[in-house]
Parts: structure tokens; C-alpha cells; sequence
């Protein structure tokens, strides 16, 4: 397993942001939403990382644009086909991920069939928290999330309520992808998903572990 000294660096160590799709109950019942039989995973590219310090740019011609937290798994080290008890071996940390989507490139394209690659990978699309060590986060099952939007609560949930849990979403990921060291997995956002306008503020939370803030700007 990768030390935390390296993986702090996950960012430019890893080479991918998998993540997953519609993987909270209270979200799919509030977007009307089946719950999925599988879980839907899609791709971030890693240019869309920012950091505290940098800003959340809404990209061109984007009307609606929509935060989501979640909770992010970090990979410690290669690995492919893992067995879901064996899964806890491979994760070498987590962080606080916003996954910023531009709804309305997403509406438009689940209407016509087309992939989400715009919508979910624009530049500043991932916003991320500093690497946060194994041990800090004690039980990954339950623990609390939580984002707010110029102060004003709006997403506050507990990992609990996924529907497939962290084991059954790295193990089905590694099935047909291999996992290296430093990608991040992210796992979905509870219910209360919503917009942003330019000049908001956007902080979220990981329990009493992490706090994050990004502004919001227009191009
Ligand atoms: C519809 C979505 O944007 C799916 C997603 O990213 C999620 O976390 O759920
Ligand atoms: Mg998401």
C-alpha cells in the first residue's frame, strides 16, 4: 500500500476520477428515479481537479449548474478484479469530492442518448478536499455528509442511505477496470442536489473530519 506521503499527492498520482451514478435512495425517489439494478459509473478526467483556492467556473453556454457532494475513495494501490471482502486492503484514504454537473448539458443529453462526458468533466467539474488518512474515517457505512449554499443547508445525509455500498462499488468497478494507484472513486450524492449562480458560495463537509469551500464564478 501506497504511503500517506504519496497518496497526499493523489491528484497527480492517479490517472482517473471513476464515479458513480444515482446511488442514494432518498435521491432516486426525489429525481423519481428506479433504483438501478447495477451501479451506473461513468468518468471525470483529472484536469477537472481544483482545489481550495481556486473557484468553481461555470462553463460556456451553461444555464443550470448543479452541486452534488460526495464522499470519495482513494486507490492505494493497482489493483483489478478484487472480491468485495477483500476491498478494505486496496482503499488508501478518502476525500470530499464535489461532483459539478452542468444539468441542463446532462438533460439534454440523457434525452438524446448521449454520454455525460461534458456535463460531469468540464474544467474546475471537481472540486476536491485534501487527502484525509484511512484511520480518520472509522466506519465508511455511516458517516455524515453535508453541503450548504451561502450558508443555508442543503444536503445533509449519511453514507448509510447508499445502495451500493463502497465494497460493491470498487468491486464492480475493478471487474472491468483496473484500479492504480491514487484514482478516486466517488460514490454518489445523497438527495438535494440543486443549483448554483455566480457569487455563491459553496461549503460541504465530511462529518467533524473535513470542511471545503469554493466560490462560484461565470466564465
Ligand atoms: C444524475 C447524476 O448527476 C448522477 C450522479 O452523479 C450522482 O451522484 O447521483
Ligand atoms: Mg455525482
Amino acid at each position: 500500500m501506497a504511503s500517506d506521503d504519496r497518496l497526499r499527492n493523489f491528484r497527480s498520482l492517479g490517472k482517473k476520477i471513476m464515479a458513480v451514478g444515482r446511488n442514494y435512495r432518498a435521491l432516486a425517489a426525489e429525481q423519481g428515479n428506479p433504483i438501478p439494478e447495477k451501479p451506473i459509473v461513468f468518468m471525470k478526467p483529472t484536469t477537472s481537479y481544483i482545489t481550495e483556492g481556486q473557484s468553481i467556473k461555470i462553463p460556456l453556454g451553461c444555464k443550470t449548474l448543479f452541486f452534488e457532494v460526495e464522499l470519495g475513495v482513494i486507490i492505494g494501490r493497482r489493483c483489478s478484479k478484487v472480491q468485495e471482502q477483500e476491498v478494505d486492503d486496496y482503499i488508501g484514504g478518502y476525500c470530499l469530492v464535489l461532483d459539478m454537473t452542468a444539468q441542463d448539458f446532462q438533460r439534454g443529453a440523457k434525452a438524446k442518448g448521449h454520454p455525460w462526458c461534458l456535463s460531469k468533466g468540464f474544467d474546475t467539474a471537481c472540486p476536491v478536499s485534501d487527502f484525509i488518512p484511512k484511520e480518520k474515517v472509522k466506519n465508511y457505512s455511516d458517516i455524515e455528509l453535508w453541503l450548504k449554499v451561502n450558508g443555508l443547508i442543503k444536503q445533509k445525509s449519511s453514507t448509510s442511505d447508499m445502495i451500493f455500498s463502497f465494497p460493491q462499488v470498487i468491486s464492480y468497478i475493478s471487474s472491468y477496470i483496473t484500479l492504480e494507484e491514487g484514482d478516486v472513486i466517488i460514490t454518489g450524492s445523497p438527495a438535494g442536489a440543486g443549483p448554483v449562480e455566480p457569487g455563491e458560495i459553496i461549503e460541504a463537509g465530511l462529518a467533524d473530519i473535513m470542511n471545503i469551500k469554493f466560490p462560484v464564478i461565470a466564465q
